[in-house]
């Protein structure tokens, strides 16, 4: 019953939509309108929690509808993973997320009260936080639900309307997510627009009120130039080459395994697998047995036939990973075949800096081992290159870890596992310099997807205590101005009336002393030495704090 009528809403408020031609700012302000109330957010993600599964399932049930092959299905239409793999690492996190924002959406939309100072404390002062209006989110192939329709979640929940454009290269995905989004979120509010790189630059052409972009950060720069044309926010999610650090200190065997998770979850195609191991050389051995056993111990003893390892998304990038493979060592694994775009989880070893592995980010199934010979060089190699999204750091010795978070700067840092803060949406999820700007997950997109707008609301009375700004400027104006505005107070209701009351009564007794005095003395022939106007003021401030 509440749906019905929710959506009568909706039909009277599009077709008020549509009679404003070529307007998006108004139309977006109605779209706006309607989301605001968080009931009908509500109601909205009601529609959404079912979303992400049915999505998951149908698919899968029912390949032969998208006219593609069960293996395909299984390899390239929801996710290069398996049918339960898809559901761990994409689907749980929007449940979880969709979960969140539902509970906690009054709650983040409400005003927010700030702190005041002597100045506003009669006043209402808050945060409040609004929808930004309509959002362009492009996603990345890799995890294609996650990366698309969890910037959604936040777009939603803030109250925004959204234009998605999965990517094309997931191109079943992007089919699936164009039929079934409109079965179960509005296409007028949230339209799913599919295409290549010419759709998404002609959607960039177009002024949006903000841009969430998940990919590389060669294209994050065409989209931040795009953007800048109108001036428009983004939030740009991109990649590059993620540290582990393994120290000497620590459960090798446990380390290894995570890290072997971490690294072959999705053959690598994670924004943030671990990219490269950093260890000791007297313990590089034991690192390649104990990677070695969690391969076999994940994958079989060929995961070429494993249902829980995936494979390369296209030629072009089995080709480029490939082809990082020349001038490094083989310890592990190696094994491929071009035809099915399968490359075997591998482990390379005695690893140079300048090998061809190491100049980008390889976001394919390989780890190479670089030795340093303990924390200090592995910092100093981090820090030599750009600023990665995620920093893995393995050790039993607390004070590794703490140094590593000192001394480091990277998007997130996770110590003695890998990839799991993804899923903890009560932390930022984002890059910082070259691996990108602005964060997402939980509150964190509610927010990057509002304008937090600052208000203070004033009456129009306790004139007299504004004496102290207008013209004409005295020094002594100056230092109650300064007492005024630098002190903060949180005294609660009734200290916040008593205070108010005293202070009214001292600001008239100032003000009207002072105005006696400026009576009797020229307006500019203030002759005082600024110690001594200083010492009075802090005296005053003195006499007022005891209050
Ligand atoms: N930080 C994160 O959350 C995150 C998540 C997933 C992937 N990534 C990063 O993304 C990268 C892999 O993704 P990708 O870049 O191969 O994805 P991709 O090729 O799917 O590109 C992403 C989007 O960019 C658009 N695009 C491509 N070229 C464009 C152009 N010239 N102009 C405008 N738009 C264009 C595509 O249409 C697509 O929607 C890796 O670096 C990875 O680390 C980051
Ligand atoms: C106690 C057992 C709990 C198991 C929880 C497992 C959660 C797994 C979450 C992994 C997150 C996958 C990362 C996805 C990254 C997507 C974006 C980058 O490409």
């Amino acid at each position: 019953k509440q749906l019905v009528s929710y959506e009568q809403q909706l039909i009277k408020y599009f077709q008020k939509m549509r009679s404003i031609k070529d307007n998006s700012k108004s139309k977006s302000r109605i779209v706006l309108n309607i989301l605001r109330s968080s009931q009908r957010k509500g109601l909205l993600f009601d529609y959404n929690l079912k979303t992400g599964f049915i999505l998951n399932y149908t698919v899968k049930k029912d390949p032969q509808k998208y006219n593609i092959s069960h293996e395909q299905a299984q390899r390239y239409s929801l996710h290069p993973q398996s049918v339960v793999g898809t559901q761990l690492y994409e689907t749980l996190g929007l449940e979880g997320e969709i979960g969140l924002a539902i509970k906690k959406l009054k709650e983040w939309a409400a005003p927010r009260p700030v702190e005041k100072n002597l100045m506003t404390i009669s006043d209402t002062v808050y945060i409040k936080p609004e929808p930004l209006g309509v959002v362009l989110i492009i996603g990345a192939w890799n995890y294609p639900w996650a990366v698309t329709i969890q910037p959604l979640i936040g777009a939603i929940a803030a109250g925004n309307a959204a234009v998605v454009k999965p990517s094309e290269v997931c191109v079943h995905t992007a089919k699936v997510m164009e039929d079934l989004l409109p079965l179960y979120i509005d296409k007028e509010l949230y339209p799913v627009v599919t295409g290549g790189v010419s759709e998404t630059q002609e959607l960039l052409r177009q002024r949006f009120d903000h841009i969430f972009y998940t990919g590389n950060s060669v294209v994050g720069k065409l989209i931040m130039e795009a953007a800048a044309k109108h001036l428009t926010p983004v939030t740009l999610e991109l990649g590059g080459k993620s540290p582990c650090y393994i120290d000497r200190n620590c459960d090798i065997s446990i380390a290894c395994r995570r890290v072997a998770w971490g690294k072959y979850t999705n053959c690598g195609q994670t924004c943030i697998a671990p990219d490269y191991i950093l260890c000791d050389p007297s313990i590089q051995d034991r690192v390649i047995e104990e990677v070695k056993k969690a391969i076999k111990e994940f994958y079989t003893d060929n995961p070429k036939t494993c249902p829980d390892y995936g494979r390369i998304i296209n030629q072009r990038h089995f080709k480029r990973i490939i082809n990082m493979l020349e001038d490094s060592t083989i310890a592990v694994g190696g094994d491929n075949d071009e035809s099915d775009c399968y490359i075997a989880p591998t482990v390379l070893r005695d690893v140079k800096p300048e090998a061809k592995v190491m100049q980008e980010e390889i976001f394919g199934p390989l780890l190479p081992i670089l030795s340093v010979s303990g924390l200090d060089e592995a910092i100093k190699f981090i820090n030599k290159g750009e600023k990665p999204l995620a920093l893995y750091v393995f050790s039993s010795d607390n004070k590794v870890i703490t140094r590593m978070a000192d001394d480091t700067s990277s998007g997130g840092l996770l110590a003695n596992d890998c990839l799991v803060h993804f899923s903890v949406n009560s932390l930022p999820f984002g890059g910082v310099g070259n691996s990108g700007m602005g964060c997402y997950h939980g509150k964190y997109s509610f927010d990057q997807l509002s304008h937090l707008r600052g208000c203070l609301i004033k009456q129009l009375n306790m004139e007299g205590v504004n004496s102290m700004r207008y013209p004409p400027h005295t020094p002594k104006k100056l230092g109650w101005a300064r007492f005024f505005i630098l002190q903060n107070v949180d005294l609660g209701w009734v200290g916040r009336m008593v205070l108010l009351a005293v202070l009214a009564v001292v600001a008239a007794v100032v003000l009207k002393v002072s105005r006696r005095r400026e009576k009797h003395s020229p307006r500019d022939g203030n002759h005082q030495r600024p110690q001594d106007i200083l010492s009075r003021h802090l005296c005053h401030d003195t006499i007022l704090l005891q209050f």
